[in-house]
């Protein structure tokens, strides 16, 4: 069967001819938006820090370390060159580990076009400051908010370089970059949609990390089904009310960056996340987790500061709070469980967040407080 060329995809081609984009770390989800900026029609540079890694993108079209078995377009570019890769690059997008790209973004800031917009990939908050990476962007280069934004999403790296359809949502106080990094960003099996929350679309990448931790430490221990469940439930109403409390808004929580990453992260063996719960889970020491993990688990580091924001805007979190605890070794990975968290003399309301406007939830937290008081 022949298909039909679709005059959508074409058209996006079109006006990706000739956008040229860089894409700074060449890990697991580096090379596999690279790949999709490039099957979008943009014109990509990837910035790998090791020159070998480099070269066997630039050479061989592969990412052996980080995406075996995959072809990479033959168009896709690689460089250790920080000038080279961002030479004439409208767009930078970053994906590097959160605790190092306050000193990747000194190192580029040299070669940073006048215009160029950054978008962070990063899912991860910097644990000596607290702050999100968009915020340690503007901390670092000092940009205008319309040159900083955030791609998130249900992206499991190998997946998508397996070309299985998803989607995701480009984050950017203007509309209108927002559309130009969707536009870029968008080939046959990836469709990027568009929000102005920055705040909201990043925590939902940082906050889902830390509920799949928990769901992969009750696997570990070996809870089936109802507790995974009850745990991304009550881990999808920690994570609303962190992000509301934040500046973010209740829909991007329940769109692709909020719902859609916690569901996909926390039932996916191939998350570094859930795995690395799922090790703690079956005993292994946080050490020995970290040893056998190849690649970045952002989530173990946003744990501490994610709940000291939490205890500074006055929100309980108690599922984050048991894997902080299970972390350290103070709870035992079987005791974690939502009908463990809280201990109340009087039965609690659930704080649903399906149908509640941002003030309406506040007012019931608040309630909910006040009758614990
Ligand atoms: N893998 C995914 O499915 C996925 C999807 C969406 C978002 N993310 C996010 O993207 C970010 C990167 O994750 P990843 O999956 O590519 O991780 P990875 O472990 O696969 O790769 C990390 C990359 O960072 C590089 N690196 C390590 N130290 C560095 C330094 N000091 N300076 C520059 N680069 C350095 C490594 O060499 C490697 O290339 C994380 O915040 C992650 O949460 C990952
Ligand atoms: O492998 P993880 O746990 O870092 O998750 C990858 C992506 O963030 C899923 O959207």
């Amino acid at each position: 069967m022949t298909t039909k060329p679709n005059p959508v995809v074409a058209e996006r081609a079109a006006r990706n001819r000739g956008r040229k984009v860089a894409v700074i770390g060449s890990g697991s989800w580096g090379t596999t938006f690279a790949k999709v900026l490039s099957d979008a029609g943009c014109e990509v540079t990837m910035w790998a820090r090791r020159p070998e890694i480099a070269n066997e993108i630039q050479v061989a079209k592969r990412n052996s370390q980080y995406l075996p078995g995959i072809n990479l377009p033959k168009s896709l570019n690689a460089t250790s060159d920080m000038a080279e890769a961002l030479a004439g690059a409208s767009l930078v997008f970053l994906a590097v580990p959160s605790q190092t790209l306050r000193q990747n973004l000194l190192d580029l800031e040299p070669h940073l076009g006048e215009r160029s917009v950054l978008v962070s990939l990063v899912k991860g908050v910097e644990k000596t400051t607290t702050m999100r990476m968009s915020q340690v962007i503007s901390d670092t280069l000092d940009l205008d908010p319309d040159r900083i934004a955030v791609v998130s999403g249900p992206n499991i790296a190998l997946e998508i370089a397996k070309e299985q359809p998803t989607g995701a949502v480009a984050s950017c106080s203007s509309l209108a970059v927002a559309q130009e990094i969707a536009t870029a960003a968008s080939a046959p099996y990836f469709r990027t949609y568009v929000n102005t929350d920055v705040v909201g679309t990043e925590l939902g990448g940082v906050l889902k990390n830390l509920i799949a931790l928990a769901i992969g430490i009750v696997d570990g221990v070996g809870y089936g089904e109802n507790t995974k469940a009850a745990i991304i439930t009550r881990g999808l109403a920690e994570m609303t009310e962190f992000a509301i409390a934040s500046g973010g808004e209740t829909a991007t929580m329940s769109g692709l960056a909020g719902l859609g990453d916690l569901i996909a992260t926390c039932q996916s063996p191939l998350s570094r996340n859930n795995t690395a719960g799922r090790l703690i889970g079956q005993g292994y020491s946080q050490e020995e987790t970290r040893e056998q993990m190849q690649q970045v688990a952002e989530g173990i580091t946003s744990v501490a500061p994610v709940l000291e924001l939490a205890r500074e805007r006055g929100i309980v979190m108690p599922i984050v709070e048991q894997v902080q605890m299970v972390l350290e070794g103070t709870m035992a990975p079987k005791n974690l469980g939502p009908h463990l968290a809280t201990e109340d003399s009087v039965p609690q309301p659930e704080l649903s967040i399906a149908g509640q406007a941002p003030s309406r939830w506040r007012r019931l937290v608040n309630r909910m407080k006040g009758s614990q008081q």
